[in-house]
């Protein structure tokens, strides 16, 4: 409370509108782009207490931006896609390396091609999103497609021409430098094939730009690669991390620093943590698919679960990871899966842990249940919020419910 009490007494901060807010209910406020709002509290990470010419209510923090100043004259208030930010980290080696090192990633990749090689020929494919062309530069060394159209909108595209040429495939790869959801295709595809899953499966949302490509240069009855994906979600012990931002504040140097928890609470746990390898032994249940996208249909976001725990544990959150799948060209042939989850092959996405703010124990029996929503930022095209709700029913005591929405990242 203490906190609290001094948060309302601190002046106000002033935040700039990233984008119109229209209020819904009297307690709200609405604001236009641009808009400046004095903001008195922030009861919640999500709604905050702000003022607009005299009139106060609830306003969402994700719409609002503090550094003002840097504003005037920063053009990503214009740039929800921060594209250039976007592609120029794709215009340096760093992520093809670390994508290009992923064995696991890029053999599936290879696989497809080698295990539908007979019915690529003489067909034309699309690579959206190529980086360095591997994926073409397999499609014509291993099959005998007629043509493919290696899109890729990164300054890389000058140095990927370099590389079909290097590798004798001039004939049959073209690379075509800009976004695909701009550029003009000669002709439409039988086959779109895309390495565009982010970490989550869906942040970057590239999966945005591939089904406007699909709408605009797949044949009818042409092939998505891949044809679908499953986000996947487990609850789970994570005491090596609780104990590294957490615990360690309990008795540091025979110290007590408890103080500054909620404070590595904040820090630590409000947003997942990338790049986190679990243990199959830290999964509290089995795992199951939240959200399963059909590439060819319209997505869904949101996904309930129903997790049985199978041993008594320490529920310090939820572990999310992602498959997808490659169906056969020929009818009936054998579908390849990449999964990217601990009991496969490790990749470069590793999985995304999302950490409570208080751990919770649990026994064999009990049930979790819940739903998790992605939903996109509203200003930052690329950016989502993870939204978990859950309900643990326990033999041992009552009913506990809980929620937590994570920023990825702003
Ligand atoms: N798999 C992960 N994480 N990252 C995806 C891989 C991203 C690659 O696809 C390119 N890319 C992304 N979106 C588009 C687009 N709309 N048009 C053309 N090229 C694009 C980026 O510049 C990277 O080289």
């Amino acid at each position: 409370m203490q906190a609290e009490k001094e948060e309302e007494e601190a002046s106000p901060e002033e935040y700039v509108a990233l984008c119109d807010f229209t209020a819904s209910g009297s307690e709200q406020l609405g604001f236009s782009t641009g808009d400046k709002l004095l903001v008195h509290a922030k009861p919640s990470a999500d709604w905050w207490w702000a003022e607009l010419q005299g009139v106060i209510g609830y306003v969402p923090a994700s719409y609002l931006r503090q550094d003002a100043a840097e504003d005037e004259d920063d053009t990503s208030l214009e740039d929800p896609w921060q594209d250039d930010e976007y592609f120029g980290s794709y215009g340096t080696l760093r992520l093809h390396l670390e994508m290009l090192s992923d064995r696991s990633r890029t053999e599936t990749y290879r696989q497809v091609i080698v295990s539908n090689s007979a019915s690529l020929r003489n067909k034309v494919v699309m690579d959206l999103g190529c980086g360095t062309g591997i994926i073409s530069l397999f499609c014509a060394q291993l099959a005998q497609p007629s043509v493919v159209y290696a899109v890729e909108a990164s300054s890389m595209a000058e140095h990927t021409r370099q590389l079909v040429k290097q590798n004798g495939c001039e004939e049959v790869v073209t690379v075509l430098q800009g976004r695909a959801e701009e550029l003009e295709l000669p002709e439409q595809a039988d086959i779109l094939v895309s390495e565009w899953m982010g970490n989550c499966l869906l942040f970057e949302f590239m999966v945005e730009s591939v089904l406007l490509a699909r709408d605009r240069w797949l044949r009818d009855g042409g092939v998505m690669w891949p044809s679908s994906a499953a986000l996947t979600l487990v609850p789970c012990q994570a005491d090596n991390y609780y104990s590294e931002k957490m615990a360690f504040w309990e008795r540091p140097y025979g110290l007590d620093f408890t103080p500054l928890q909620p404070l590595a609470q904040q820090e630590f746990f409000t947003k997942p943590k990338f790049s986190h390898l679990i243990d199959p032994k830290d999964c509290l249940s089995a795992p199951c698919d939240v959200i399963c996208l059909n590439m060819y249909t319209v997505q869904e976001m949101e996904g309930e679960f129903k997790f049985c725990v199978v041993k008594p544990g320490v529920f310090h959150g939820f572990t999310a990871w992602f498959t997808v799948q490659f169906e056969s060209l020929e009818a009936g042939g054998a579908t390849v899966e990449l999964d990217t989850g601990p009991n496969s092959d490790p990749t470069h996405w590793k999985q995304t842990l999302f950490m409570l703010d208080k751990p919770i124990h649990v026994y064999g029996g009990d049930s979790i249940r819940g739903n998790i929503v992605l939903r996109r930022n509203p200003v930052w095209r690329r950016h989502m919020t993870v939204t978990l709700h859950w309900n643990i029913n326990s033999s041992s005591d009552n009913c506990q419910v809980g929620t937590k929405s994570f920023p990825m990242w702003r």
